[in-house]
């Protein structure tokens, strides 16, 4: 599913108009009946008051043909048109003339005073705000910077028509006023701001409705950011042949681990294991091995040695690392204190997928000019200070441009990032971005990162194109918390081991 920025729909909406030749009038009537039909769910009983808050522009518009849509089918609704009737132009007036002919009354916010729409508003169980769409520029002008804090504070359930209005729909970090809604249902394409924060928590619940724009207009436009969904998911995910043995799903290295971080190579080796890689061998310093061994008996040990209680030298010989693996992981709980120099020569001698993590991502710093001239795919799974630190940015200015600074980064030096966080990106490469939606707060905690850091080398050991093996195990992952807080877990409670623990009842689902 693509996700535009607002601009990107106008020029979609337009392709659909002016190249294809359907009419906005439709397109508007189809947004209408489309939003109906997703909210009838919610409505509960006719006789509860339904208020339309109609804006200037087209969102408005929408606004009126749900209004009739709503009234045909018996509900009570009040109609309300805040800007002066003239002021209402092109397809949102004829839908407001349709809707007018067919004996139905807008109430003109301009008519009354300020108190009584308000206290009309309050004997109104659901509000739907129709106010502003893609349209919105700058800062809210009156009246609707007045009525949409004063809506906010009504305390009723409020169904925005496309977007809260009020939101930028681009990559804009900073909300001056915006409608809080419970729900919002968006039309045909899910608009960028709905996965930046704090915009995201202004949406409510997010639902998006096909109002049959097609989708040559959409690829024509915008075919570069995307929503992964559980149906990519069920369509990508690999399916083990009955007659495969344990070769024919990988053969990982995990760099991990140190003296103080016995934790992180066991969830990394254990999550790759459940995700079905076919052998796991482990390399840790020699002083961490005994307590690390102890909690692992799938897998097999390469020792390294170490100073500091970390690697200081893998001992990885060329032959071992063209031949025997298939991919690599390395960082989880390696540390900072050592060179890092035995990253440089995984980079330059190992011609396969490597994933980077934690650490790991601290060392890349210094070698960051091998990546473009690497063999393999590079992989890198930064939170967004690892990946401010990579960058030389504020972590505010990495939660500000989460978008636009990875797929610079991505392109610049040809690798996959999978930027963490609330709604993980994917960026390949060439700059195409895949959007996670599953996860709750329950992975903000130590040791997740380094669950799906295994879960990503064993889906990238396993499927041939990268971008569907990373963003599996960024579903999974998150799907895994998801069903955990919806099982009786608390956000608080969950572990990164619950994780690793439930992922064969994730994957049942798949
Ligand atoms: N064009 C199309 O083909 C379709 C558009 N649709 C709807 O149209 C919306 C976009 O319509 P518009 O482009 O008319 O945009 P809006 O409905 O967001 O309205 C924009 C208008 O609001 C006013 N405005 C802008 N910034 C403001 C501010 N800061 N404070 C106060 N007033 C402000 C201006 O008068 C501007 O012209 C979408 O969100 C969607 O709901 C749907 O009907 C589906 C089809
Ligand atoms: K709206």
């Amino acid at each position: 599913m693509n996700v535009v920025t607002g601009e990107e729909m106008h020029q979609i909406d337009r392709y659909a108009i002016e190249e294809i030749g359907l009419k906005e009038e439709l397109l508007m009537e189809n947004a209408g009946l489309a939003f109906v039909n997703c909210i009838l769910p919610l409505l509960e009983k006719k006789t509860d008051r339904v208020a339309v808050l109609i804006g200037v522009g087209n969102n408005g518009g929408d606004g009126f043909v749900i209004s009739r849509s709503l009234l045909e089918k018996g509900y009570q609704v009040d109609v309300w048109l805040i800007p002066p009737l003239e002021k209402v132009k092109g397809t949102a007036k004829y839908h407001m003339e349709v809707f007018a002919k067919c004996g139905y009354q807008i109430l003109n916010f301009e008519n009354f005073t300020y108190e009584h729409f308000l206290e009309k508003l309050t004997s109104c169980t659901y509000l739907i705000d129709a106010l502003l769409g893609t349209g919105i520029r700058g800062s809210l002008r009156s009246p609707y910077k007045e009525i949409i804090p004063a809506v906010n504070k009504l305390d009723r359930t409020v169904i925005s028509v496309d977007l809260p209005s009020g939101l930028p729909s681009s990559e804009v970090c900073e909300v001056e006023e915006a409608i809080k809604a419970t729900y919002t249902v968006t039309l045909q394409c899910p608009k960028l701001s709905a996965f930046t924060y704090p915009a995201r928590e202004y949406y409510g619940e997010l639902s998006v409705v096909d109002i049959g724009i097609p989708r040559l207009a959409i690829n024509e436009i915008s075919n570069e950011r995307f929503l992964w969904t559980e149906k990519d998911v069920k369509r990508t995910l690999p399916v083990r042949k009955p007659s495969s043995h344990k070769g024919s799903h990988g053969k990982a290295l995990i760099i991990a681990g140190s003296k103080t971080m016995t934790g992180a190579p066991v969830l990394t080796t254990k999550a790759c294991h459940r995700l079905g890689a076919g052998l796991v061998t482990l390399a840790i310093p020699d002083v961490a091995h005994e307590v690390v061994a102890s909690q692992i008996i799938e897998a097999t040990f390469h020792l390294c040695s170490s100073k500091n209680g970390e690697i200081n030298d893998t001992h990885l010989s060329d032959k071992q690392l063209k031949d025997r693996y298939d991919a690599i992981a390395v960082g989880p709980g390696i540390g900072r204190n050592n060179t890092g120099s035995f990253l440089k020569t995984l980079l330059t001698d190992f011609q396969k997928p490597i994933i980077i993590d934690a650490d790991g991502l601290y060392y890349l710093k210094r070698y960051i000019s091998t990546l473009r001239t690497r063999g393999g795919a590079t992989i890198l799974t930064p939170h967004s200070g690892e990946f401010a630190f990579l960058i030389n940015e504020s972590i505010k200015t990495v939660e500000e441009n989460r978008f636009s600074l990875s797929k610079q980064f991505a392109m610049q030096h040809g690798v996959y990032l999978l930027l963490k966080g609330p709604n993980t990106i994917v960026t390949t490469p060439t700059g195409n971005q895949f959007i996670n939606p599953t996860g709750n707060s329950a992975l903000a905690k130590g040791g997740s990162g380094d669950v799906l850091t295994g879960m990503v080398l064993a889906l990238v050991m396993q499927q041939q194109d990268l971008q569907p093996a990373i963003s599996n195990a960024a579903f999974l992952h998150g799907k895994a918390a998801d069903i955990l807080t919806s099982h009786g877990f608390s956000p608080l409670s969950v572990l990164a081991s619950d994780l690793v623990e439930i992922m064969p009842q994730v994957l049942d689902r798949f």
